[in-house]
Formats: structure tokens, sequence, C-alpha cells
């Protein structure tokens, strides 16, 4: 029996991921950037059983205390099965994840999920992987996870196959994200389906890839100069040019509620009075408002009529831990 237990938290996207080139090996239309969070990790313990002999046996999936069943299940014994196959093994394998954050409440619980599962399971199936590797790996649960893998600021390059799709870090000024949880239910379209669907129907999928490309090279451009003003404005736009996007799908999707566009107007008033914060949010009504270390109090106290708030930073990327999940 070898087991292993893996720590991981998720990201946020400064500028975002919306769409696939190709859906099997989850390579995105263009490349992304994001902070990873000191908070809400993902712990995740992978014991791969000693038998290969029940090849037909069920791989073993607990999260947050309750067996998963149907869908989470599938996609956690899919991303074995990758794991498997790179370690030349058809053992099956006894997983148990803790969230603490809210699962699919477009708090990226599948980032951190996959990213914490990758390390784990690679190190259970006795696997090595550089980061380079294990961001590739997550990436096939997840697309955003494979950010979860690297510490601080990521950037994603799309790549054109599985080898040149990967997240590595970036260096960026130190800043503060006030996370405004809205609702913490779990959202109606998922993000996969929210992807798929825009990319059928929006007659702004096209615009929407050509530009975010660029977004990302001025983002590149503004954290290797430092421009906070700069990376708080591409954060902004970027986020509302992705749920314009997924607004003009067919049927609609609209992810913000009153109270997360509430929330935005509070980070324009902030910015009116000379506060740093500028909003953006996920594929659900939570919104994070990016503000400096300094402002971070007062960003947080202006936004509590909207919601729960709470400060994060900076934090690790994915990371071997010795406590076992339970
Ligand atoms: N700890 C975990 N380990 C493995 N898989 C997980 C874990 N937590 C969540 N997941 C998977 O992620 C799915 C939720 O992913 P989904 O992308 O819909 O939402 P999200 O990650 O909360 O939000 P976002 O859209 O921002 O990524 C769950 O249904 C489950 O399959
Ligand atoms: C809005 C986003 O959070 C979308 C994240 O999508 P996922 O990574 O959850 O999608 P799949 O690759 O289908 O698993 C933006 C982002 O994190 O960049």
């Amino acid at each position: 029996m070898s087991t292993a237990t893996a720590r991981a938290h998720p990201n946020i996207a400064l500028v975002k991921y919306w769409g696939k080139a190709e859906e099997d090996l989850i390579l995105p239309v263009a490349g992304s950037m994001s902070m990873t969070l000191d908070a809400f990790a993902t712990t995740t313990t992978v014991t791969v059983r000693e038998s290969e002999e029940a090849t037909d046996a069920e791989d073993s999936f607990v999260l947050n205390g309750t067996p998963a069943t149907g869908t989470a299940l599938d996609r956690t014994t899919r991303f074995l099965d990758h794991v498997r196959e790179l370690a030349g093994s058809s053992a099956r394998a006894d997983v148990v994840s803790v969230n603490e954050a809210p699962t699919a409440a477009g708090l990226a619980s599948s980032a951190s999920g996959f990213a914490a599962l990758a390390l784990a399971a690679s190190r259970a199936y006795g696997l090595d992987l550089d980061q380079r590797s294990l961001s590739r790996l997550a990436r096939r649960g997840s697309g955003s996870a494979c950010r979860s893998v690297v510490d601080r600021y990521a950037v994603w390059n799309a790549g054109t196959d599985d080898a040149t799709s990967y997240a590595e870090p970036i260096d960026a000024p130190e800043m503060r994200l006030v996370i405004v949880t809205v609702d913490g239910a779990q959202k109606q379209v998922s993000s996969r389906e929210g992807m798929r669907r825009t990319a059928a129907t929006s007659p702004f999928y096209d615009a929407w890839i050509t530009s975010t490309a660029r977004t990302l090279e001025d983002m590149v451009a503004a954290c290797k100069a430092g421009d906070l003003t700069a990376i708080g404005e591409i954060t902004e736009s970027h986020a509302l040019r992705m749920h314009a996007v997924i607004a003009s799908a067919l049927p609609p999707v609209r992810y913000l509620a009153p109270a997360s566009v509430a929330a935005f107007d509070t980070a324009a008033a902030l910015r009116e009075q000379g506060t740093f914060a500028y909003a953006t949010a996920d594929a659900g009504p939570n919104v994070c408002v990016l503000t400096t270390p300094d402002a971070a109090e007062d960003v947080a106290a202006a936004l509590t009529p909207h919601g729960q708030v709470r400060i994060v930073g900076p934090g690790p990327g994915a990371h071997l831990t010795e406590e076992a999940a339970r």
C-alpha cells in the first residue's frame, strides 16, 4: 500500500480562461493569469491498493466526508486513469479529500481539488513529476487546476498540445483579494457546460478569443513593469468581458447576482475616492476585489454589505504534507 497527501489552494484568474480548443486534453483557446490563494485549501490523500488483481473494482472518492458517486466519482476515476497510464499501473486507489471552500460555488474548488489530486496521486503511484509535468497533469482534471500547482502568481501558456500547455510562475507586485461570498449555493450551469454553450452559440466568441490573447500580453507586461493600475484595470475589464460573452450565449447564462453587481459598483466608488480596488468574478456570483495590502481592511469594510468578506493573499502552489485528509 502506498499513500501520499497533498495540499493545494484555489486560484483566482486576473485574465480568465473561458473556452477550450480541445476538450479531451483541455487545451484552452487562450492563455490566462492568476493568483494562487493562501486560503480555502484542499487536502487530498491518495492510497493505492496493494493488489492489482481487482482491476474491475472501482476507485473510491470521499469528498468532505461523503462518498462521491456519479460525475464527481467519474471525473476522479478518469483523472486517476491518466496517472495510472503515466505510472504503468492498473491498481485502483482510495481518495479522500477535504475542501475548505464551498464546493461548486465559483470559488474554484475544482482547481485546488485537481491540483492536490495530481500531486497526491502522482506520488502515491510512485511518480516524481517536475512542476511543469505536474501542471500538465492537473490540467487534465480541470483547466484552471494547472495554475494552482504554481506559487503566488501564474501564467498558463495556452500551448498547442499536451506538452506545451502548462502554467509557470510570473512575478507581480504584492496584492490582496477581498473575497465577497454573495451566495454559497451550488451554481446552476457548471463552467464546463457554460464554456461549451458560449463556444457553440455566442456571436462574440471569436472576438473573445483574439482579445484575450492580447489582454494576456498586456497583463504580463503590466506585471513585469509592476504597474498596479494597469493590472487592476485589465483584471476588471477582462472579467466583465468574460461575463458579457457568457451572457451572449443561447440560452443565456448569467452568473452575476444583483449583489455581485453591487460589489462591482462599490469597487468603482472606492476608486473614485482614490482607493485601489478592482473587481473580478468567476463563473458564479461571488466577487473578488483586487487591492493592495495597505488598503485591504478598508476595502473589506466597504464590501461587507454585499456578503461575507475575507482578505486573502498570494499563497503556495500544490505541496506534499504529512497530515492525511479525513
Ligand atoms: N477536492 C476535490 N477533489 C477532486 N475533485 C473535486 C474536488 N472538489 C471539487 N471537485 C470537482 O470539481 C467539481 C466542481 O467544479 P466546477 O468547475 O463546476 O466548480 P468550481 O471549481 O467550484 O468553480 P469554477 O467554475 O470556478 O472552477 C465537482 O463537481 C467535483 O467533480
Ligand atoms: C471562470 C473560470 O474560473 C473558469 C474555470 O474553469 P474550469 O477550470 O473549472 O473549467 P474546466 O477546464 O472545464 O474544468 C476562469 C478561470 O479560472 O480562469
